[in-house]
């Protein structure tokens, strides 16, 4: 069994679709995940925020915007008037739906459901897409098996449903399902936050020991910096899991954070492949450490950096026990750390409890607060005594006011924090510096 994940690009018009049924159309058996069509979750997010603020006329602007999108898609991928009307009635529906939620009666409950419809849309036009030419498959409703505890999948649950589903259709080969969207542990619709789709896909391989999963987008790979803000990036062939898990979680759009970690657990490799160009390589993610030195560079965004300062550090211990219990008491993940003997530096990107964690800080010392930071993230496989990887980094950002530097924690990452501000100047310095020949 392979998984296959197509997301919001790949699905996004009549003839990305019916692509996408090319490449998913053959004998072997094959999970497909998608996404909603591209801009799809951004509108449904729009539509959560117009009914949060009671704002009804938003509400129906944005739902009525739907339909002409829609309407493109359908009339371009049927050809025969029945599959026209039933899919045309079923998205009728879904715009009912949609404007029929209660603007004084809007929780989280009504915005979860919101958000699932763009993938329930975009899976069932492929399924009747599917059926109107003739490929025997079958749609396998994520909210049938995909469940999460605390946030987290189950994992034996979601083996156990996915297997019954499966094994209900022994003559099917291709499966159709949702990506991003679940039930939480009161049985209610929630997601596995944005870009998730690829985590869906990812959980279902570990769940159903999949020989493989293939994420397919559009770019041939992870590339080795970030293509929005450098020109001239190229795919990277292949990557540990250990780095692709530290590319996606310091900002390689391309890939989930948290999509590695089910894959890597069972050992199942990962190709990011590109719908536009199927041939190209892509890259393969896996447990085999290839190559050395610096593989890729990626930028993450909206950091907070905190220093607390305190003369009570000297020769003292048990100090970043204390700072370190602020943290966990209001639950929130520290990314880069640095240390004195008198300050300690360290990132956080979710800000929800920062007035609350400032407070308990400054019983421990003198606090100071940089907010609209940004992680510039080096991944590779950095031998120490031979890397001149340190150099070429200090080198090339010479001119930047670097924050942060964060060396040695592991053999593939070296970060270093900047204002906002200079991450495209880094980004583009470093890709010189680091991958570009020397004339
Ligand atoms: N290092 C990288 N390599 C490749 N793509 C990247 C990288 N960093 C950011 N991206 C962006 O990720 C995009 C693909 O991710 P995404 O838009 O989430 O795709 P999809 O809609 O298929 O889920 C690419 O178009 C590219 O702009
Ligand atoms: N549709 C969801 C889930 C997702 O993974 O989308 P994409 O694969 O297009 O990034 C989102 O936009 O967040």
């Amino acid at each position: 069994m392979k998984v296959y994940k197509f997301g919001g690009t790949s699905v996004g018009s009549a003839e990305r679709m019916k692509q996408v049924a090319e490449l998913i159309n053959g004998d072997e058996p094959k999970i497909v995940v998608l996404s909603a069509v591209s801009g799809m979750t951004n509108q449904l997010v729009q539509l959560t925020e117009a009914y949060r603020i009671g704002d009804s006329k938003t509400v129906q602007e944005v739902v009525a915007g739907f339909r002409p999108r829609y309407d493109e898609i359908i009339e371009g991928l049927f050809g025969d008037s029945n599959f026209v009307e039933g899919a045309q009635a079923f998205v009728a529906e879904k715009y009912e739906l949609l404007g029929s939620f209660e603007t004084n009666n809007f929780g989280d409950e009504q915005e979860k459901t919101i958000l699932a419809q763009g993938e329930l849309i975009s899976t069932n036009l492929m399924q009747m897409y599917l059926e109107s030419i003739n490929v025997n498959s079958a749609l396998l409703p994520a909210l049938s098996f995909m469940k999460t505890v605390d946030g987290e999948p189950d994992y034996d649950y979601i083996t156990d449903q996915v297997n019954a589903v499966l094994s209900q259709h022994q003559d099917v080969q291709l499966f159709i399902t949702q990506g991003y969207i679940c039930l939480n542990e009161n049985g209610e619709v929630d997601n596995l936050r944005r870009g998730g789709s690829d985590y869906s896909a990812s959980i279902i391989g570990a769940c159903v020991d999949a020989d493989e999963v293939q994420i397919w987008t559009d770019i041939d790979g992870m590339h080795n910096n970030d293509p929005r803000f450098v020109e001239g990036t190229e795919p990277v062939e292949q990557l540990h899991f250990d780095e692709a898990a530290e590319l996606a979680y310091f900002g390689a759009k391309i890939l989930h954070p948290a999509s590695v970690l089910p894959t890597k657990e069972k050992d199942i490799p990962v190709r990011l492949l590109n719908t536009m160009d199927p041939q190209a390589k892509g890259t393969t993610i896996s447990s085999a450490i290839t190559g050395e030195g610096v593989k890729s560079i990626a930028a993450k965004d909206g950091i907070t950096a905190i220093k607390i300062r305190s003369s009570r550090m000297l020769f003292a211990y048990g100090f970043l026990k204390k700072v370190f219990e602020v943290f966990e008491k209001y639950k929130t993940p520290i990314d880069m750390i640095t240390t004195s003997e008198v300050a300690v530096s360290l990132t956080i990107d979710d800000t929800t409890y920062l007035k609350q964690i400032v407070e308990e800080l400054e019983s421990l010392g003198h606090v100071e607060v940089d907010t609209d930071q940004t992680i510039v993230c080096i991944v590779g496989q950095f031998l120490q005594e031979e890397s001149k990887v340190e150099g070429q980094i200090f080198n090339a950002l010479q001119q930047l006011p670097v924050r942060m530097i964060s060396y040695g924690g592991s053999s593939h990452n070296i970060s270093v924090l900047l204002g906002a501000e200079h991450k495209v100047t880094a980004l583009n310095l470093l890709h010189e510096e680091l991958f570009l020949p020397v004339c």
